[in-house]
């Protein structure tokens, strides 16, 4: 039986799951949740991810929740050497930008991506520039550690690429996108390594996915 994600593609940590499933190439059926109903706070939906967001994840009886978490289960089952499992240090270091992109990239875009877009497009509210503006900040100091590290290594993790890479994607997508892609420009290894993310045949495909209206 086909593995099932739900959620709408637009969703950063939908998207997350379905680069994965894209780079493995197996077989998937993306379950749309509508979430202006607040289909994701059904008890159907809870019961599969227990805080009530997407995506959630099932293959067989097995269902799963948090995306970084479904992203490894997807590459380990596939036995996808993005997870450098085969190496213990290298495995080591994809987990450290694993979180890295997880506390400081995406934590960063996740408010800025909900108040420049989410909010004036689907909330019709007013886009908060002082939160944008701090995020802005923290996204900046990210990047310069980003910048120094791919000045060393061709990849984050080290010179193969890895899931810390591919787990930027759903984010940078988000930052290329609007009207803050110019901060890359301060950061030329970071905007080159970013370009390439961008050029996996997965990133393509789940970026037409998330452009989608139902998405
Ligand atoms: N740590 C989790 C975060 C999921 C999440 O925030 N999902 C959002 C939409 S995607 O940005 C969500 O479901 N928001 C609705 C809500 O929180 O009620 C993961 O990695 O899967």
């Amino acid at each position: 039986m086909a593995m099932k994600v739900y959620g709408p593609a637009a969703s950063t940590n939908v998207a997350r799951v379905l680069v994965c499933l894209e780079e493995v190439g197996a077989e998937y059926e993306l379950v749309p949740v509508d979430m202006p109903s607040g289909e994701h706070k059904s008890p159907e939906h809870v019961a599969r991810n227990p805080f009530g967001q997407v995506p959630a994840f099932q293959d067989g009886d097995l269902i799963l929740s948090e995306s970084r978490a479904i992203s490894k289960y997807i590459l380990r089952k596939a036995g996808s050497d993005l997870l450098r499992e085969s190496n213990l240090s290298e495995s080591a270091m994809v987990d450290v930008w694993l979180e890295v992109e997880n506390g400081h990239f995406s934590s960063a875009m996740s408010p800025i991506i909900f108040q420049t877009l989410i909010v004036p497009n689907f909330l019709g509210g007013k886009t908060d520039t002082k939160i944008v503006e701090e995020n802005v900040r923290k996204l900046k100091t990210a990047l310069e550690v980003y910048e120094s590290r791919l000045s060393k290594f061709k990849y984050l993790a080290g010179d193969f690429v890895s899931l810390a890479d591919i787990s930027h994607f759903p984010a940078a997508y988000y930052l290329l996108g609007g009207p803050h892609a110019s901060v890359l420009d301060a950061y030329p290894h970071v905007k080159a390594w970013i370009a390439e993310v961008m050029d996996r045949p997965s990133a393509k495909k789940v970026a037409e996915l998330m452009k989608m209206p139902s998405a």
